[in-house]
């Protein structure tokens, strides 16, 4: 008999049709599974579960018996009670790395898009208003030469090191709890504490995982620290900052402005404040969202469910533990 999978929210439709070949794929390609009764039984009966920020608590395991394997399609794994899923000998995997090029890519495009008001200017020239030449009020800021603050200099905040050193001559800072000496070698980056970081940053950029130890890392206090011409970037997890502080801190002048891709509560709700705001530019959480990466990220999340369930170790494991004591 096949082992039965449940696969939940944008698994691409190629990989998931190489799935149903092995398993018994029972798939739920978009919210519609909240309330579902089949969820309920697909999950009773899972050898393994694909998917993208499905919360996997200790009372969703509890009506899972069977699973073995939880695989994400997201290098965040916040969504995953780790410790539980550690618990229960079931195996964990992201994605890493296949998806660091095209997020930095989204990244830097924020920060552009922020630091030249590009939506906002599109909109005035698409709302008929572009009838005199620009206004030095309407103009943007530079970002060549400019000093980027990376806070989280891991894969992702690598890769945006890398485009704002070599293609902007920019001067980076990065905030870790340990040195990235690649980093320093390859892109000159300097490594600082936080607070040095946000006060001598000409924009910082978040891209730190959500963790208890990051929730709220940027408050008021930081964004008093920061240059009030400076611009902020959150790519990371909207729990890592305090988004009314950063409404009081772009009103009240403390920072120029934001460009943020994710949000504490996600969709953000329409009357969310800082959606009322024209120093904000916002994304839908569109880091990694390409064609051509979300399917590379399906398939390596499909190969990690492949390998678990078939015994062998999946390539991006993340609790590693599980395998190291399981019985031979
Ligand atoms: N917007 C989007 O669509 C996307 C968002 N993401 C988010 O980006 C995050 C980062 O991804 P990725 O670069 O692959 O992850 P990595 O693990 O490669 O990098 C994370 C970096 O954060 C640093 N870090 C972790 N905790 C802290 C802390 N408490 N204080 C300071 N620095 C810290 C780590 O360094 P050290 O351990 O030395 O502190 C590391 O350098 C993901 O977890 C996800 O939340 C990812 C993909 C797309
Ligand atoms: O937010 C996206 C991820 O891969 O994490």
């Amino acid at each position: 008999m096949k082992q039965k999978v449940l696969s939940y929210m944008r698994v691409d439709e190629r990989v998931l049709a190489e799935l149903e070949k092995e398993f018994d794929v029972t798939s739920f390609q978009n919210h519609e599974y909240v309330g579902d009764p089949r969820f309920d039984q697909a999950l009773k009966e899972a050898d393994g579960i694909i998917g993208l920020a499905l919360k996997v608590t200790k009372e969703l395991l509890e009506l899972a018996p069977n699973v073995k394997i939880v695989s994400n399609v997201s290098v965040g794994y916040d969504n995953l009670d780790l410790e539980e899923l550690t618990k229960r000998q079931i195996m964990a995997t992201n994605t890493p790395n296949i998806l660091d090029d095209t997020t930095a890519d989204a990244m830097f495009g924020l920060l552009l898009a922020t630091a030249r008001r590009i939506p906002e200017l599109d909109h005035y020239v698409k709302a008929g208003q572009w009838t005199v030449s620009l206004q030095p009020e309407q103009y943007g800021i530079d970002v060549h030469h400019k000093t980027l603050g990376i806070i989280g200099m891991g894969n992702i905040g690598t890769a945006i090191a890398k485009r704002a050193h070599l293609g902007f001559d920019m001067k980076i800072l990065y905030h870790n709890r340990s040195r990235r000496t690649e980093a320093e070698e390859r892109f000159q980056a300097t490594y600082c504490e936080l607070d040095e970081l946000l006060e001598r940053s000409d924009y910082v950029c978040l891209m730190v995982p959500a963790s208890k130890a990051t929730k709220h890392l940027i408050g008021k206090a930081e964004f008093q620290r920061m240059k009030r011409t400076a611009i902020f970037i959150n790519g990371s997890r909207g729990q890592n900052i305090d988004e009314e502080a950063l409404y009081e801190a772009l009103v009240q002048g403390e920072i120029r402005a934001a460009g943020m891709d994710v949000f504490t509560e996600e969709p953000t709700r329409p009357d969310n404040p800082l959606l009322s705001l024209s120093n904000v530019v916002t994304l839908p959480h569109i880091g990694s969202s390409t064609i051509e990466c979300e399917y590379q990220m399906s398939k390596l999340a499909a190969d990690n469910l492949r390998k678990g369930l078939q015994g062998q170790k999946p390539p991006t494991l993340i609790n590693e533990e599980v395998w190291n004591r399981r019985e031979p």
